[in-house]
């Protein structure tokens, strides 16, 4: 049975994670045991806990990433989106990741235009029309708090960018092929305070169009960007609720002793 957080009964679960079990030593040991928790749609989900307790694998689980890594495998339970398994034989995982889009803690633009990283996605699924790539662009970049900052120099490099800039041209990018579901694994530790706080605005604004799943080792970044947080110990899921109730009022201690710092 998957686990809900309380109070978002109007709100449909996008993400069904249901008893999953993944190892990345063929089942020799599970570095994920048994988890089960639904992430609803258009909301901020955070996953916390201590360092290896398996938030990365979890997340890279949900655009089957961790497809890429050899002896990797789910040894119990399934994912599924939009009630569809998602390793299911029929699921491409190129299509999938269509529809998840990842953001990386360390910001990796192409080496190419501003214009050119956003429009990728969509060149490399067949679009060629130049208006439409237009739009998509501005409407990308807008959507991503990077518009008026980039709007004169689409076609100089990325890497010209401010590490700020660079992270939210790959929000930009991430968003420019119109994901369900974006993925960020730790977007901000590569950034400034201010540059972050530029982003938690952005992540904010964009759950009112997208659903995200964000790892983060920051408790104020949790409490402040989410609405539902996932605490992780040793590869089990301890407690998921809302975000309000984990920092307020959490039902476990490991729960408390974490984020109150006496541990991890
Ligand atoms: N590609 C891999 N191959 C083998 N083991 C891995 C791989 N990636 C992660 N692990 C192991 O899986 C466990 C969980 O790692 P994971 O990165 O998911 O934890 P995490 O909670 O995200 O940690 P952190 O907060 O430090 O990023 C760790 O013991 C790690 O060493």
């Amino acid at each position: 049975m998957s686990t809900t957080p309380e109070s978002t009964t109007e709100k449909s679960a996008l993400i069904e994670i249901d008893d999953l079990s993944f190892s990345y030593d063929n089942g020799k040991t599970n570095t994920l045991k048994n988890i089960s928790l639904d992430i609803p749609a258009q909301e901020v989900t955070a996953f916390i806990g201590p360092s290896g307790c398996g938030k990365s694998t979890l997340l890279r689980c949900l655009n089957r990433m961790n497809d890429l890594v050899d002896s990797s495998k789910i040894t119990t339970g399934e994912i599924r989106i939009l009630g569809q398994d998602i390793n299911a034989p029929k699921v491409d995982a190129i299509q999938l990741r269509k529809h998840v889009g990842m953001v990386f803690q360390k910001y990796n633009p192409f080496p190419k235009s501003i214009y050119d990283n956003v429009s990728y996605g969509l060149r490399i699924a067949g679009e060629k029309n130049k208006k439409r790539l237009d739009e998509a662009v501005e409407r990308s970049l807008r959507s991503a708090a990077l518009w008026e900052e980039v709007k004169d120099r689409l076609h100089s490099s990325a890497l010209g960018l401010s590490g700020g800039q660079q992270q939210r041209l790959c929000i930009a990018r991430a968003i420019a092929v119109q994901p369900k579901i974006i993925l960020m694994d730790e977007p901000c530790s590569a950034l400034d305070p201010i540059a972050t706080a530029k982003v938690e605005e952005l992540i904010t604004e964009l759950a009112s169009e997208f659903t995200i799943v964000i790892v983060t080792h920051s408790m104020s970044q949790a409490s402040r960007v989410s609405n539902n947080t996932a605490f992780f110990y040793l590869g089990e899921l301890i407690e998921f609720d809302r975000t309000q109730k984990i920092f307020g009022n959490p039902s476990k201690k490991q729960t408390e002793d974490y984020i109150t710092g006496r541990f991890g």
